[in-house]
């Protein structure tokens, strides 16, 4: 089959090139031709485990190709995937649907023949409905032009794993108009399908409320556990020992019970918030407010990390060297956006402190966003003669880090687990202070 894929960050690039590893022929469209050059290439633009190999394979077997031409991409094909980003309006908890908008506005006029729309963008409910009205009254194809909703599900770090073995599909149709979204899917996706993945077929409204309560029950269970590490902290308590017992339980489960400095990107933090924003309009103020505290919960992480750095550093930042490992939102992502480690090390530059940053793949990423904090090219280098050691994104190399390997770069045996991933007992037998954050 043949598919255009809208956008191509982290989500649109993925879909595209996976889509052609499925052998379908497959053109991507983005608006940045910086972007485009790279992916045509060969190169992509971000970091992603395994995407490369993925993107290169199929690019070399023709199947795979990328424009900013709206018009080459709706003579391509007649399935279009809509994968553009749905930041956090400036000032507002909202969704900032311009990007969406732009890509229906500028496509719909081009569609002459009977064409399938199918989002696959983070949106507020009933946001499907209202694009499939502006597409049909744009379209010269007019109600031959249909608008589905399948979100998407993928983890960054994870983003080919889960793009051709998702635990789910949901396709969300228009049932006011029965069309063709669910044929062309089912056969987009039958080689998927065929390892017997539940295919769920819902109207619009739920499809849309299917991915944003996803991630709002994910981000509630990251802060339950950090505020039960609140109360830890407070009696010495041991969370992560406190989680596993919990995870035995298998109406619990483990996973995403880790406590630490919570959760950041560019999916958790603004998908809470627009959902929150959305069920208000729809006067449904009142069923999502403990969302507020899930966030405010998840904030508090990052301030507390502050308190924390300067109490280990005596009571002040101000002039303490402070070594961060990580930068990223999350190990296996250059993605920096709402990066929990980032907003410490830039609070902790405004009281004073001078913070030394080091991530594996988010260096360049970062500088973009905050080039006034130092940046080393190693760990090692970060912690030279540092005052305290702050550990804020887990990558294995962190995680495998020894006490010997930094015995006698630092100034003080300072250390600071903001993600509960180093073994207290090894740091704190070869003379450190170990501290972590949530544990007693
Ligand atoms: N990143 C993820 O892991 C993930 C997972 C599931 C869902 N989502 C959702 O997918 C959407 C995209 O997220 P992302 O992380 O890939 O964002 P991103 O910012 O990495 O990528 C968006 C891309 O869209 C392009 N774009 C903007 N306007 C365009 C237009 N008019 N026409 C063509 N291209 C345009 C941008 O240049 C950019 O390359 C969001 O709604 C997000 O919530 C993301
Ligand atoms: O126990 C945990 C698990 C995660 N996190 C943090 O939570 C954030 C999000 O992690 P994760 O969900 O793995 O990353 P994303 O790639 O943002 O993926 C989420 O957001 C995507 C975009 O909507 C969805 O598609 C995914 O299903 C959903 O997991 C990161 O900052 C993690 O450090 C924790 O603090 N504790």
């Amino acid at each position: 089959m043949r598919c255009t894929v809208f956008g191509t960050g982290y989500l649109g690039a993925t879909h595209a090139a996976c889509m052609a590893e499925l052998g379908h022929e497959v053109l991507g469209v983005d608006i940045d031709p910086g972007k485009v050059a790279k992916l045509s290439s060969g190169e992509v633009p971000f970091y992603e485990p395994g995407l490369g190999e993925v993107l290169r394979r199929n690019i070399d077997a023709g199947r795979l190709h990328f424009t900013t031409s709206y018009s080459e991409a709706a003579e391509f094909a007649d399935l279009h995937f809509l994968g553009v980003g749905t930041p956090q309006k400036k000032g507002e908890y909202a969704a900032d649907l311009r990007h969406v908008h732009s890509v229906i506005d500028t496509l719909a006029p081009l569609l002459d023949r009977p064409a399938v729309i199918v989002g696959k963008s983070t949106v507020p409910v009933g946001t499907a409905a209202d694009l499939g009205a502006r597409a049909r009254a744009l379209a010269p194809a007019g109600d031959a032009v249909e608008v589905a909703w399948n979100p998407e599900f993928l983890r960054e770090g994870f983003a080919v794993e889960d793009t051709l073995h998702p635990d789910r599909m949901v396709l969300g149709v228009d049932r006011q108009r029965p069309g063709r979204a669910e044929s062309e899917l089912r056969e987009l996706y039958a080689r998927l399908l065929g390892e017997d993945i539940p295919f769920l077929v819902t109207d619009l409204a739920t499809a849309e409320l299917v991915k944003v309560s996803a991630n709002a029950f994910l981000a509630t269970k990251i802060s339950f556990i950090n505020a039960i590490s609140e109360v830890c902290e407070a009696t010495g308590a041991d969370v992560t020992q406190l989680a596993d017992a919990l995870g035995y339980d298998a109406r619990i489960g483990r996973r995403f019970l880790n406590a630490g400095l919570g959760f950041g990107g560019g999916c958790l933090p603004k998908d809470i918030r627009a959902f929150m924003a959305r069920a208000g309009e729809l006067g449904a103020n009142q069923a999502l407010h403990f969302l507020r505290e899930v966030d405010s919960i998840n904030m508090r992480r990052r301030t507390r990390m502050v308190e924390l750095a300067a109490q280990v550093c005596g009571g002040s930042l101000l002039g303490a060297n402070v070594a961060v490992l990580g930068a990223a939102f999350k190990p296996e992502s250059d993605d920096v956006r709402d990066s929990p480690a980032l907003n410490v090390a830039g609070m902790m530059q405004l009281h004073g402190a001078v913070v030394s940053v080091y991530d594996p793949k988010a260096l360049d990423n970062s500088r973009r966003l905050f080039p006034t904090l130092n940046y080393a090219t190693s760990a090692v280098e970060a912690c030279d003669n540092a005052d305290a050691v702050l550990l804020l994104t887990e990558w294995a190399e962190f995680a495998d880090l020894k006490p010997e390997d930094l015995n006698d770069v630092v100034r003080a045996r300072v250390m600071v687990d903001g993600r509960n991933c180093l073994d207290a007992a090894d740091w704190r037998t070869a003379g450190w202070v170990y501290r972590g954050l949530g544990r007693g």
